[in-house]
């Protein structure tokens, strides 16, 4: 019997093989299905059977931001220099041996900064503390990708890494429900034009054995997408791009790093160079939103509003207010741009939007 390693070069080697076309396009469907089970069984496995020694860190503040990056880009001379926080520095790789967690307050946001140690190629199948590295990640809003000035090329397998690892980077998740029913086999609804064939939808779902339900697809969306579906264990997060140490940069270095990543930001973390600018676009992409609370029965507090992120639910605002108050809740008036009406009375799943009053009602 194949390991499951072997099994997964295999079907890598026979997708490489087949060439797509609209005959193969179910088959590469379920082989792709077949490749990304096995990766979520070495998931399991490696969870399952691993040191045990996960990182703990409690999430705080109103976001997480985890700085990712090869050894020695310079991740903890960074959380220094933007947190509270004492990480150690060396010139020698994996320095950082745990997450240090540090605090940066930002334009009234609290944004919590996790430095872990460096991500290497293979950290996905666990080399170094791959593992507990993605896990971290995992749990982030913001992933903070860092590269060094000399070696722009690492960002490519530090995407490579995250997305065998189940991480999808400045995605959202599809807009496709799938309901499993008892009985008449798979139906498949959709609202958009779609360019996966029906053979394909029921080759994956197959794949995962699932053979009866219904699809909804608000989407069109490709095979791999459908498969982050299925396989229901994938993490969304946003990104942003700091390329570090441009102190050391000849100028046509500096610009060809420019023309690689015109998004990125520039910084020199050891002089403390272009640390405001990093702040501004790193705020920018966490996507915050302003919330007003309304106490039952008194004016809404206008002067200092809750800051949360953006696609926040009334349940989440719940857990941050109190541990009582979602065991307790009954439901919520809402007055804002994310109100049907004036004091529309919503539940825990209503989503709130930028400069919402809330009030929540709970048993007393
Ligand atoms: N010239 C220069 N050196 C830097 C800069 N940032 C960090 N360094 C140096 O780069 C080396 C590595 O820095 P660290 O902050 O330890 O890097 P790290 O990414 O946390 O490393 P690991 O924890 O080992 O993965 C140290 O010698 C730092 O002084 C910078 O902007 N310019
Ligand atoms: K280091
Ligand atoms: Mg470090």
């Amino acid at each position: 019997m194949a390991t499951i390693q072997e099994q997964i070069r295999e079907i890598e080697e026979e997708i490489k093989k087949t060439s797509y076309n609209k005959a193969t396009s179910h088959h590469i469907g379920r082989l792709k299905a077949k490749l990304a089970r096995l990766h979520d069984d070495v998931e399991k496995k490696s969870a399952a059977s691993g040191t045990g020694e996960g990182y703990s860190v409690k999430k705080s503040g109103d976001a997480t931001v985890t700085l990712v990056g090869f050894p020695s880009v310079g991740k903890s001379t960074l959380l220094n220099k933007l947190t509270d926080a004492h990480s150690e520095v060396g010139a020698y790789e994996f320095t950082t041996l745990t997450v240090i967690p540090g605090v940066m307050e930002y334009k009234g946001a609290t944004i919590q900064i996790l430095d872990v140690p460096g991500l290497v190629k293979g950290a996905a199948s666990g080399r170094g503390r791959g593992k507990e590295v993605i896990a971290v990640i995992r749990n982030s809003d913001l992933v903070l990708f860092l590269l060094d000035v000399f070696q722009p090329l690492h960002l490519p397998v530090l995407k490579e890494e995250l997305y065998e690892a189940g991480i999808r980077v400045d995605q959202h998740p599809p807009d496709v429900v799938i309901k499993k029913t008892d009985r008449g086999g798979v139906r498949i609804n959709s609202t958009v034009e779609l360019d996966l064939d029906e053979e394909t939808i029921k080759s994956i779902l197959d794949e995962y054995k699932i053979h009866n339900a219904t699809v909804l697809f608000r989407e069109n969306i490709n095979v791999d997408q459908l498969i982050d579906v299925v396989s229901k264990n994938r993490s969304y997060v946003s990104s942003m791009i700091v390329v570090n140490k441009v102190d050391l940069a000849y100028p046509k270095m500096l610009e060809d790093a420019k023309k690689m990543y015109p998004e990125a930001v520039f910084i020199s973390a050891h002089n403390s160079q272009n640390l405001e600018q990093l702040k501004d676009v790193l705020y920018e992409r966490l996507k915050f939103i302003r919330i007003y609370m309304k106490p039952q029965g008194e004016a809404a507090d206008m002067e200092e509003p809750m800051i949360v992120l953006d696609g926040t639910n009334i349940g989440q605002i719940c857990e941050r207010l109190h541990k009582d108050f979602k065991r307790k809740f009954r439901f919520a008036y809402v007055w804002g741009p994310s109100a049907k009406h004036p004091g529309q009375r919503v539940g825990m799943d209503h989503k709130l939007k930028d400069g919402d009053v809330l009030s929540i009602v709970i048993q007393k």
